[in-house]
């Protein structure tokens, strides 16, 4: 069964950070089930990404998640609807254990517990974490952490998956793993990534370059346009 589509809409956004402008009259509505966006360091990916869940709201313009604006009042709405993977796992693997911080992620679902004990254990084995179950958090790996997650954002079911250059800690194997549940899901994904590969049959590519959209259009054209952007 395929989600109903969802719908990511950036209208006249701008945001700086002190005298900084990272962002400038963005326009763009996203309804895409995979969008790609790449760019330069620094040309402002992520702050455009954390505007969908409020972790950033723009000081000029709007951000609205499936028609609700992501302001202070809506925020906590929408990050029900949207699965935020950060780039670095340490923002987000918080709890002791490794099947204690998936099931924290479920605390507000109405699984029994016996349901939420076999959802868990799915999903870790889905991402090859099920021999750690029990292990300190702390200790995994930083691959492992990433995947860690992956697994406890997908395991509360959001509309829409973000991921903030999800690759940057998995090996080639992993990668390729990622590149696969990606390809299953379905709800909306939106990738930010340095890696292209993952990109691979993605809908559409936003370029941003100087915290503007330079270019949009499907993967072919859009990675044409940026590597000569980054040439
Ligand atoms: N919280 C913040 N406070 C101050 N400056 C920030 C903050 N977040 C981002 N910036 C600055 O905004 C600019 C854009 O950052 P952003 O992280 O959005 O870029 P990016 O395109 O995701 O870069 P990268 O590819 O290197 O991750 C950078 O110059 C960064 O230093």
């Amino acid at each position: 069964m395929t989600s109903a589509q969802s719908v990511v809409e950036f209208d006249g956004v701008t945001h700086g950070f002190g005298d900084r402008r990272v962002l400038t009259e963005v326009s763009t509505t996203l309804t895409e089930r995979r969008v790609g966006i790449v760019g330069a360091n620094g040309s402002g990916k992520s702050t455009l990404v954390r505007m969908i869940n409020g972790l950033v709201e723009p000081d000029v313009g709007t951000v609205r998640v499936n028609g609700t604006e992501v302001t202070g009042r809506h925020r906590r709405r929408v990050r029900r609807e949207v699965g935020f993977i950060f780039s670095d796992p340490d923002r987000q693997v918080i709890m002791p254990t490794v099947v204690e911080d998936v099931e924290l992620s479920l605390s507000r679902s109405k699984l029994s517990g016996a349901e939420r004990r076999t959802v868990v254990d799915d999903v870790l084995a889905r991402f090859g974490l099920d021999g750690h179950a029990d292990h300190p958090s702390h200790q995994l790996s930083g691959g492992q952490k990433q995947l860690l997650a992956l697994a406890s954002v997908l395991v509360t079911k959001p509309r829409i998956v973000v991921a903030d250059e999800p690759t940057t800690l998995l090996d080639l194997r992993n990668t390729r793993m990622l590149g696969e549940v990606f390809a299953g899901l379905d709800q909306q994904l939106i990738v930010v990534s340095h890696d292209l590969d993952i990109l691979t049959g993605f809908d559409r590519i936003l370029v941003v370059d100087d915290g503007r959209i330079v270019c949009d259009d499907v993967p072919a054209d859009a990675l044409t346009f940026y590597r000569k952007l980054m040439s």
